[in-house]
């Protein structure tokens, strides 16, 4: 598609948005969306250059979702870049930088949410009440403030992909989700904004998350009980350095469906805590 190499224009208003997309429509230009928290990393810009190659305009969002947070210290403590990030963006092909204000997003009166059931129970959404109900209805406001014909989102947040491609045909909003693999660092880690908080001995012990689901998945292809495995790879992740696994669920990749036993394609997925920072991560089986 187009490679764009004009400025990128940042745009805080849906007004002002819209107003942008209609020229791109009526120019007969294909949109794609993709919605961040900045504090930008490689994962963030592979999802941008995917977005670049499969249609003519790439808004990427950055606002940091308050609703989505279930700890009001993970909220002051996210990481914020805004300078940085606009100019990571800059020579990545983004045609619009879309930052809201809190009160453009969510005005006085503001009293919808969007809940979506079934594949919000277990894992995160266990763990972190209200996070999802926050996110979905963040995205779906995204997607209908964009009008955007696909949006791109990480496998590193897979439970959130699943409810992200529901939430859509749920509400028959007319975009296609597309899932980019997960970037990881050398050592296996997945990036995270929340890396950036690790102390330097956190950071080194991190990758044992990677490491564990990894080795669990080939014990898992060559047929092993799930069970045992399950349990040597939360020993795996404690011996690592973490000092608590929230969870290790083996589930359906798409109806995330909990799986004792492997008959078919599955999903390793774990959170798990190194020191104040709780990392995720997942594994095809
Ligand atoms: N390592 C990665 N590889 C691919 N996509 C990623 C990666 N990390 C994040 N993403 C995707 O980027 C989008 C924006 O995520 P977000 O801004 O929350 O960044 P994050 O690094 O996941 O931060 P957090 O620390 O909040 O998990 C999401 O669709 C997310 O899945
Ligand atoms: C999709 C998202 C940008 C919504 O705030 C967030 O959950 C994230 O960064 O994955
Ligand atoms: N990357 C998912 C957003 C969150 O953790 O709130």
């Amino acid at each position: 598609m187009t490679a764009h190499s004009s400025p990128i224009q940042v745009v805080r208003s849906v007004v002002e948005l819209r107003a942008v997309t209609r020229g791109w429509r009526q120019a007969g230009d294909s949109v794609a969306v993709v919605p961040t928290m900045g504090a930008l990393h490689d994962g963030h810009l592979s999802l941008v250059a995917q977005a670049r190659d499969a249609c003519d305009r790439v808004i990427v969002t950055l606002f940091v979702n308050l609703t989505q947070f279930d700890r009001p210290e993970d909220l002051a403590k996210y990481p914020r870049t805004e300078n940085r990030d606009r100019a990571v963006l800059e020579p990545a092909g983004v045609d619009l930088l879309f930052m809201p204000g809190v009160d453009e997003v969510y005005p006085p009166g503001f009293a919808t949410t969007v809940s979506v059931s079934g594949l919000t129970s277990g894992m995160c959404g266990d763990f972190r009440p209200g996070h999802f109900d926050g996110m979905a209805t963040i995205v779906a406001k995204l997607f209908l403030m964009t009008g955007a014909d696909r949006a791109f989102f990480g496998e590193k947040d897979w439970q959130q992909l699943q409810i992200v491609r529901r939430l859509a045909a749920d509400l028959n909003i007319p975009i296609e989700v597309i899932g980019c693999p997960t970037v990881r660092e050398a050592d296996g880690l997945a990036m995270s904004s929340r890396n950036a908080r690790l102390s330097p001995p956190d950071r080194t012990a991190a990758p044992a998350l990677y490491a564990a689901l990894t080795h669990a998945a080939q014990r898992l292809r060559g047929g092993e009980d799930p069970a045992p495995v399950l349990e040597a790879a939360r020993a795996e992740i404690l011996a690592g350095g973490f000092a608590r696994v929230e969870y290790l669920d083996l589930r359906h990749p798409q109806t995330l469906t909990p799986l004792d036993r492997l008959d078919g394609p599955a999903r390793l997925l774990a959170a798990a805590w190194l020191g104040p920072v709780r990392l995720i991560d997942n594994v095809a089986v």
